[in-house]
This record gives C-alpha cells, sequence and structure tokens, in this order.
C-alpha cells in the first residue's frame, strides 16, 4: 500500500471534472505541468486541519498565481520532506485574506481556488490543507497562529517561508517572530531570499499590477507561465466575418482580466486527435467603434475557418501589442487589426511554450 494513503484519509478529493480547467495549463515550467503519478491529498476547512506524523514540512501562504516565489518555497519544502523521509504540506487560506478584510477592494485573483491546487498539486506537495479565513481567523494572534495551526493542528517539524512573509493579526508577526515560536513549539524555520525577476521581488499583488498593465509577458517570466483565461466560445453579432475577421466571443471571468487591448495569443482546444494548440490573437474591450457595450473578450484565430460555437477554449496569454482604440470607420479598424495580426504572428514566432 502507498505508505501515504495509510496514514490519511483522503476526505476531500476534487472532482475529476474539475481537472479540465488544470489540464488545460499546458506550460507550467517546473515540471511541465503534467500529473505526475501520485496525487495530492487536499483538506478543506479548519476541522480538516490534522496532525501529520511523517516529518511534515510546511510552507504557508495564498499563492495566488503560483508563481517563482512560491515555485522555490514549495520545492524547497518538497526536497526537505523527502530528506527526512517526511510530508511536504502547504498551509493556504480560503477566500483569499483581502476578500474578506477588504472586500470594497474588488480583488480579482489570478487563477479559481481549483486551478489553484492543480498548480500545487503539479508542483509534487503531498498534502495540501485549506483554511477558512473569516473574520474570527484573521483574529488570531501570531503566536495563536503558530502555536494553535502549526503546531496543535499540524504538528510541524520545519515551515519554510520567504524572508517577507508576515502573519497573524494585522499582519503583524514577522519571521524573526516565527522563528522564535519555532524554538519553543519545536520546528524549525526555514527562511527563503525574495526570488527576483529583472532585480523586481516576484509577488501575487506585483503580477496582478503588471497584467492591469497590460504587462502579460512579464507577469508570466514571474510566474514561470503564461497567463491563461478559459472559456466556453458564445455567439456574437456576427459582424467580425463581414470585417474579415471572425472572432469567438468570451464572457469575462470573475478572475483577473488582463487590461484592455489586443495580445497575442495561443488557443488550445479539444479535438477528436487530442489538444490542438493555434496561434491567434484577443480583444479585451468594449468595442467603443460601434457605440456602447460590455467589456468582453474575443479570439481571432489565425488560417482557421470552422464553426466552434459551444467549445471551451483555452486562452494563453503572449504578450501585448496595443491598446483599446475608437475608430472612424470599420474600414479603419480592419486596417489595423491586419497590422495587429501581422504583429502577433511575428511575437508568436520569437516566443516560445514557456516564458524565457
Ligand atoms: C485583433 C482585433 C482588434 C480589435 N480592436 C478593436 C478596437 O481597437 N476597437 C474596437 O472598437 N473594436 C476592436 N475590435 C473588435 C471588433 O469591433 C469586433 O471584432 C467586431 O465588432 C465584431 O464583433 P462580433 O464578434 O460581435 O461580430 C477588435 C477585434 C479584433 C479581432
Ligand atoms: N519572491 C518571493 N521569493 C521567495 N518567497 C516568496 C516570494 N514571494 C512570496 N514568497 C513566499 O511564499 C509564501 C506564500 O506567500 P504569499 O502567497 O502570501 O505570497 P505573495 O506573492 O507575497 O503575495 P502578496 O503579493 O499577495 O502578498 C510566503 O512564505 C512568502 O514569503
Amino acid at each position: 500500500m502507498d505508505r501515504r494513503d495509510a496514514r490519511h484519509d483522503r476526505i476531500a478529493p476534487l472532482d475529476p471534472a474539475s481537472r479540465r480547467g488544470y489540464d488545460f495549463n499546458l506550460f507550467c515550467k517546473r515540471n511541465g505541468a503534467h500529473f505526475g503519478g501520485k496525487e495530492m491529498r487536499m483538506f478543506i476547512g479548519s476541522a480538516n486541519i490534522k496532525p501529520i506524523e511523517a516529518y511534515p514540512v510546511v510552507a504557508i501562504g495564498n499563492f495566488d498565481g503560483l508563481h517563482l516565489g512560491h515555485q522555490a518555497i514549495l520545492a524547497e519544502a518538497i526536497q526537505r520532506a523527502q530528506e527526512k523521509e517526511g510530508t511536504s504540506v502547504i498551509l493556504t487560506f480560503e477566500p483569499h485574506p483581502v476578500k474578506v478584510l477588504h472586500p470594497e477592494r474588488d480583488l480579482r485573483l489570478l487563477s479559481t481556488f481549483q486551478v489553484k491546487m492543480r498548480q500545487i498539486e503539479a508542483t509534487g506537495i503531498d498534502v495540501a490543507f485549506s483554511a477558512e479565513f473569516n473574520k474570527n481567523f484573521a483574529e488570531l494572534s501570531p503566536y495563536d497562529f503558530a502555536k494553535t495551526y502549526l503546531h496543535n493542528k499540524i504538528g510541524a517539524k520545519e515551515v519554510v517561508v520567504g524572508r517577507n512573509f508576515q502573519f497573524g493579526k494585522d499582519r503583524a508577526g514577522k519571521v524573526e517572530d516565527l522563528i522564535r515560536f519555532g524554538k519553543e513549539l519545536g520546528f524549525e524555520v526555514v527562511v527563503k531570499d525574495p526570488v527576483t525577476v529583472d532585480g523586481i521581488p516576484v509577488s501575487s499583488t506585483k503580477i496582478r499590477e503588471l497584467m492591469k498593465e497590460g504587462n502579460v509577458y512579464l507577469a508570466a517570466r514571474m510566474m514561470g507561465r503564461y497567463y491563461t483565461m478559459e472559456g466556453k466560445v458564445l455567439p456574437g453579432d456576427g459582424m467580425g466575418k463581414k470585417l474579415g475577421f471572425p472572432t469567438a466571443n468570451f464572457r469575462l471571468p470573475n478572475e483577473l482580466v488582463p487590461k484592455e487591448g489586443v495580445y497575442a495569443v495561443r488557443v488550445a482546444t479539444l479535438k477528436a486527435e487530442g489538444y490542438v494548440t493555434l496561434d491567434g490573437i484577443v480583444y479585451i474591450g468594449s468595442r467603443p467603434t460601434f457605440g456602447e457595450h460590455e467589456n468582453r473578450m474575443e479570439v481571432h484565430i489565425f488560417d482557421f475557418n470552422e464553426d466552434i460555437y459551444g467549445k471551451r477554449l483555452l486562452v494563453t496569454f503572449i504578450d501585448w501589442i496595443r491598446g483599446d482604440q475608437k475608430f472612424e470607420s470599420s474600414e479603419a479598424l480592419v486596417q489595423q487589426m491586419k497590422k495587429d495580426s501581422e504583429q502577433a504572428r511575428a511575437v508568436l514566432k520569437e516566443k516560445g511554450a514557456t516564458p524565457g
């Protein structure tokens, strides 16, 4: 029997149908985004956080976007657990603390909870605990968080965090405090230096800002994978076809949507022969040239002429082309779309399957 299954119940397996979102996520750097043979055990809710017997090495955080900094923390936890024949564990929070403490900020995350868990699973982590983040949880002092969650509930032997890690009420706890509590409670604290890209410290907040500025490429370099959005193709007004640029239209999701504008993209779709990836261009905006509309996303796939209404597509954002504009005429818009397409083809030729 698998030694892990002998020790733990798998009380919250993910619905296999929900895997679709993650299977689609083709471009994860760490291990190619293919599921390994082994499944992560996931426990949702604070009441389901239980002691791990075999030397738990715990990484803590929100892990939104599972960027290179997070990946370094998880890799360290996995390596340390393996050295001790132990268990690599993540402790995350749901909903995201900002959604509970500052709902007025209307935080848009880089992924759904399901996709985040699939990304974490793909790194090879053994166990994921998700604590319910509510106002009571937010009131825990740094010491009480460490004692209750890390020591009493999980029985942590090592805790891996970044140097900027903050925890407990008002994020008052710092790494030095965690080290002190660890000495008392019996766990070692491993502190990782910040991962940077072009000298900029990588963080979920920074990546979300870059996406809002349209800088999807730098955001991708910080995540180690391109940003993706998945959706079902809806009917449009049929005008795209008349303009010579047929587009697949999507409703915008609750997660983060990159800045309005035009992007070079790769589009994955499931065909009888498996997933195929096609080159294309995306427009996100309100189509000001044609009056007032809600924002939506439209994808034009190059050299492609199939009926894909109702199909699910995964759109992978490679790079920025230009911002949303209002044109004087549809002819002027078409001229610009031709230029956009040339530029996008050139970008896609140059940029590979993983952001370099
Ligand atoms: C590459 C590309 C760039 C676009 N850029 C703009 C733009 O800057 N301004 C705008 O009003 N509409 C823009 N559009 C949207 C078109 O107006 C839209 O595709 C057209 O209205 C067809 O809509 P339909 O799919 O509902 O038929 C763009 C579309 C594409 C494919
Ligand atoms: N660039 C980084 N290098 C190393 N560790 C990091 C980096 N960014 C975050 N971490 C660590 O990863 C863990 C999870 O952090 P968390 O999800 O809160 O990350 P974050 O990216 O800093 O998020 P936010 O920007 O929302 O504060 C923490 O231990 C944190 O210190």
